[in-house]
């Protein structure tokens, strides 16, 4: 029988970055790290203010007087931005602190006992990093914990059901909670674009949906302008509901071919349209590029929550939107075929995206 999820892809298993700069003192950064192709110029606009993107209050969104107004302002920043931040949802801000000093405990344990949890050969759950290809490719400076939580039946069996107590039993309820603002932003998003709102949930129904995520340790870097801490990608799934968990910044967008500092306001949820999202929304939503840059000082931490239509679901723009706009922009294909191609290449912007547009 086919394998299912994510166990099937894998990544080339690398050194981790925390272990390097706690073994030794790093002065220079070693030549496999160093990204001259990137540009690392981070923009402001005229009046030396940064551009900030939308906010979006749930509350507001969801309460039983919501103006058009509210749903108007989500589908301007799905639009322009592919990208906002969520205020008022409704998770209660002391589980939310809980999270993220259990997940900086997590990073924190003994290298032997986060080895228990590192990437197997041919798999790409646990440590490591995503997207490794070739001996060669040049490494992000950081590293990750990926594992699919949802549904329980594609959990890697040594990751999710051996993470220590109590973050697994605090992970558990971070993914129901977040699980169901993602629910409730598809809704909204679909009834912006008077797509039926059976469509979007045949799609991201409570059976087979996915929902996984992945946590990103950045280490403090003696060269930062050298590193770069994630490479420009646009994420290939649903909606990601992004939680920054310390309080060092580092996330950048791509708005108009600049790259825009993202400062995450205190509570708040950076909520970003992914691939899948533009397919279905037949290119109205976007994904947008965004990237991780580091710092010489501290450490930065972020958990990212990849919202997905199960694995065998036929994915492509959805055909209450196709009706009326009269031409699909994007092939059909299952979500496994769009993923098992992701998998195979390095991460590049929007590229694999692209490939798929008609
Ligand atoms: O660390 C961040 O702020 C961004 C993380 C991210 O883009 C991802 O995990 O896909
Ligand atoms: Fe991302």
């Amino acid at each position: 029988m086919e394998s299912k999820g994510a166990a099937q892809w894998s990544s080339i298993i690398v050194p981790s970055v925390q272990e390097m700069v706690q073994e030794k003192i790093i002065t220079t950064v070693p030549p496999r790290y160093v990204r001259s192709d990137q540009d690392k110029t981070e923009v402001t606009d005229g009046t030396g203010l940064i551009t900030e993107i939308p906010i979006i209050d749930m509350k507001r969104l969801c309460s039983s007087t919501a103006m058009d107004s509210d749903v108007e302002k989500l589908d301007f920043a799905c639009k322009e931005w592919g990208f906002f931040q969520l205020v008022n949802h409704g998770i209660d801000s002391s589980f939310l602190e809980k999270t993220k000093s259990e997940i900086q405990g997590f990073f924190n344990l003994p290298m032997e006992e986060k080895k228990k949890f590192w990437q197997l050969p041919n798999e790409m759950e646990g440590f490591g990093q995503a997207f490794v290809v070739s001996e060669d490719q040049k490494l992000d400076w950081a590293d990750l914990f990926f594992h699919t939580v949802q549904p329980v039946e594609l959990r890697r069996p040594h990751l999710f059901p051996k993470l220590p107590l109590p973050f697994r039993d605090r992970l558990e309820r971070y993914s129901a909670e977040v699980q169901s603002v993602a629910k409730t932003l598809i809704a909204k998003m679909a009834r912006a674009l008077e797509i039926k709102p059976e469509e979007m949930l045949k799609l991201f129904d409570d059976v087979d949906s996915i929902q996984s995520m992945r946590m990103n340790y950045y280490p403090p870097c003696p060269q930062p302008d050298k590193v770069i801490g994630l490479t420009p990608h646009s994420d290939a799934v649903g909606l990601t509901i992004l939680l920054q968990v310390n309080e060092v910044e580092g996330l950048q967008i791509k708005k108009d071919g600049k790259w825009v500092p993202v400062i995450p306001l205190p509570n708040a949820f950076i909520v970003n349209i992914g691939d899948v999202l533009e397919i279905i929304t037949n290119g109205t939503y976007r994904s947008i590029e965004h990237r991780g840059v580091v710092n010489s000082e501290k450490e930065r931490l972020s958990i990212a929550t990849f919202h997905n239509p199960g694995m065998y679901k036929e994915v492509g723009p959805a055909k209450s939107l196709v009706h009326r706009q009269k031409v699909a922009k994007f092939k059909r294909m299952t979500m496994k075929e769009y993923m098992d191609g992701l998998f195979s290449r390095e991460l590049d912007g929007k590229a694999y995206l692209d490939a798929f547009r008609i």
